[in-house]
């Protein structure tokens, strides 16, 4: 990863990704987008008992909306869902406990909701970690690519019919700017072959997260896909993962509403419905995925080769992935 790839991503960062930037973005968005109703739509969330995805499922329950909260810890979300309820006067909030990074569990439990629930119109893959030690899970796939990749590609595959069978059916992917500073590599899915560093594997499950959202895009032009960046937020993630960066910035990180606004513009506005499907967006605008110079583009070949691997994959621990 080049030094000028990182310079500019910080310079970058320090203007548009902290509270000032979200202050100095704010002064052109459209007050009205976020003046709807979501009664009757319903919107699963996953990781939606802390941080932005908690915001985003306090924000959608106050607009009226059915929340499927999808939570690793039963004591956690439940606690959240109380206060959700309480705040908002919306009782149509439910918990779904999964373990995102177990992907065989992942599968069974969107095939579980599938059977269970008529409709599904926004789907928001949030749920996120940067697990710093190589780790494996119960499938032998690499931890943060297990949660970060292969539970997003595993839960969205299998929803898709659903998603298909519900009115203005939308999937958001809560990305990362980090990824700016990464091209796919196809090479090295579980990260074995390099020095193992927390921070750069997150970066790429993030870049994955980005071209799975182009590649959906394009194979399912009746849902309306995206991914964001929500910008340099106060989170646990954030303390715990990168608990130096995290005191660097201090009160420069957005707060958690700050970073879930874009996540609940695009769930629910009419205005990003009318935007291209497969953006990368941050602070409700379409952004490029890739810095200028930056040489992180991959090749069509590249793309293909990393699907097909998803595929492969998602297949062997699954019964009908696709
Ligand atoms: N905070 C930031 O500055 C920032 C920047 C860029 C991207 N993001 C992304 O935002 C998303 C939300 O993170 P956050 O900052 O709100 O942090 P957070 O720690 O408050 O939230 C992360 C959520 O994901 C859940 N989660 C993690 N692993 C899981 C698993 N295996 N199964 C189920 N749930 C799991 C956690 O329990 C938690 O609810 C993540 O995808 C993160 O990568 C955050």
């Amino acid at each position: 990863m080049s030094l000028y790839r990182n310079a500019v991503w910080f310079l970058n960062g320090i203007h548009q990704y902290t509270r000032k930037g979200y202050e100095s973005a704010l002064r052109d968005f459209e007050p009205k987008d976020l003046d709807v109703s979501v009664v009757g739509r319903s919107f699963m969330i996953t990781g939606a008992n802390s941080g932005i995805g908690r915001a985003t499922a306090m924000a959608i329950a106050q607009k009226g909306g059915t929340v499927h909260m999808v939570c690793r810890n039963k004591d956690k979300a439940e606690e959240a869902r109380a206060d959700i309820v309480s705040e908002s006067g919306n009782t149509e909030v439910h918990v779904h406990i999964v373990d995102m990074s177990e992907t065989h569990k992942v599968w069974e439990f969107a095939e579980a909701f599938k059977r269970q629930y008529p409709a599904l119109n926004v789907l928001i893959n949030n749920a996120g970690c940067m697990v710093h030690k190589r780790e494996v899970n119960a499938e032998g796939l690499e931890k943060n690519f297990a949660t970060n990749t292969m539970g997003v590609f595993i839960l969205t595959q299998t929803l898709i019919p659903l998603l298909q069978k519900s009115r203005d059916p939308r999937v958001i992917t809560v990305s990362s700017g980090g990824m700016l500073v990464h091209k796919l590599r196809v090479d090295d899915l579980q990260s074995e072959k390099d020095y193992f560093d927390g921070v750069m594997v997150y970066a790429q499950n993030k870049r994955q997260q980005v071209v799975l959202t182009q590649e959906w895009a394009q194979a399912n032009p009746d849902i309306h896909f995206s991914a964001m960046h929500p910008g340099w937020v106060d989170t646990a993630a954030v303390s715990t993962s990168m608990p130096q960066f995290h005191q660097m910035m201090g009160k420069r990180l957005r707060s958690a509403e700050q970073g879930a606004d874009t996540v609940v513009w695009l769930a629910s506005s009419r205005a990003a419905a009318r935007t291209r499907s497969g953006q990368f967006f941050q602070d409700r605008t379409p952004v490029p995925a890739h810095l200028p110079l930056a040489w992180t583009h991959s090749s069509a070949e590249d793309i293909q080769v990393f699907m097909t691997q998803m595929e492969n994959l998602g297949r062997s621990f699954t019964e009908n992935l696709m």
